[in-house]
């Protein structure tokens, strides 16, 4: 197996999250000449050409000589592609190892869709990333079949180590749809409570690139404190709370509305559709 750095790396689908995946790489320094995305868009492709990579509107082209090849399209439009690539690797002597992004859609489905034509299965690996990728502070889970190699899972693991500071191989695959509702979607959870905050400011009267500056520092703080402190979340919580204080008048607030129950709602929520994405 080549390094990462030696690897030809296929992306099918040049979307949002492949994107993401793409600039992490080439920030961390990646050979953007062995990257290659499949992507119908044509405004997707020219800002991926941009970035340096090679682009094509041709998936069996794009997974012809590759050594891994992520599969990025949406869940719903995945078996029609793992389909088309496992009939055009029917030539090949080896397979690529697959790496799916999409949400919920298994592994044996992935290993079923994407055989080739005289019935050989490509090594799969399922993966839940995220879009902070993108600036080097992604988090991952990942999940591999049993008959991925150590090296092939050593390979997938530096590609992912290298656009995320956690990277978390589950201990069984259900686990990946937990992920999803924690992780993969949770960016934007924390965004839409960025929204809310400035909101919430500007109609106080602050105004809204202060708001909006005050709020995204204050995310960025507490998410610094989370990674750099040896305290639980409830301590640095509490550390904050003066007794009856203006945060304890918040989270009371918080309380009186069933923050708790809302977050535990929405994360079942997101990890139910998760699985709901796969089920056959
Ligand atoms: N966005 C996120 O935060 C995360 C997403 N994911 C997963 O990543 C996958 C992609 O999501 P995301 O990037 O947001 O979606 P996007 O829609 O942004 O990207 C998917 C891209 O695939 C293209 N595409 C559609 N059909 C094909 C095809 N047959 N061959 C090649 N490319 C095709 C689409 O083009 P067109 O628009 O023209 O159809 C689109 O540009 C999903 O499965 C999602 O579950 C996982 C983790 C996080
Ligand atoms: O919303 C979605 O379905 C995808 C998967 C995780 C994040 N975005």
């Amino acid at each position: 197996m080549p390094s990462l750095q030696d690897s030809k790396i296929a992306f099918i689908g040049g979307g949002n999250m492949a994107s993401a995946i793409i600039g992490g790489l080439v920030a961390k320094g990646v050979n953007k000449q062995n990257i290659v995305v499949s992507e119908p868009w044509d405004v997707n492709r020219e800002k991926l050409a941009a970035v340096g990579v090679q682009t094509t509107t041709n998936n069996a082209e794009a997974g012809a000589n590759s050594d891994i090849v992520i599969i990025a399209v949406k869940p719903q439009v995945t078996k029609g592609v793992c389909e088309e690539l496992g009939a055009s690797w029917t030539q090949r002597a080896s397979l690529p190892v697959v790496v799916s992004i999409a949400a919920g859609i298994t592994l044996s489905s992935l290993e079923e869709w994407s055989r080739t034509t005289d019935g050989r299965g490509a090594h799969a690996v399922r993966v839940m990333p995220n879009t902070p990728a993108l600036v080097g502070e992604g988090a991952s889970g990942a999940f591999a079949s049993a008959d991925v190699t150590a090296e092939e899972k050593e390979l997938v693991n530096a590609l992912l180590s290298s656009v995320s500071k956690a990277t978390e191989w589950v201990d069984k695959e259900e686990l990946l749809d937990v992920v999803t509702g924690l992780s993969g979607s949770g960016p934007a959870y924390f965004f839409a409570m960025v929204e809310h905050l400035v909101a919430s400011a500007t109609a106080l009267g602050l105004p809204r690139d202060q708001a909006t500056r005050l709020a995204t520092q204050t995310c960025l703080g507490a998410g610094k404190m989370l990674v750099e402190s040896s305290d639980e979340p409830s301590q640095l919580r509490k550390n904050v709370t003066s007794p009856n204080g203006t945060t304890y008048a918040a989270l009371q607030s918080f309380e009186a509305q069933g923050f708790e129950e809302i977050v535990n709602k929405a994360v079942r929520a997101a990890t139910a559709r998760s699985a709901e994405l796969g089920a056959k």
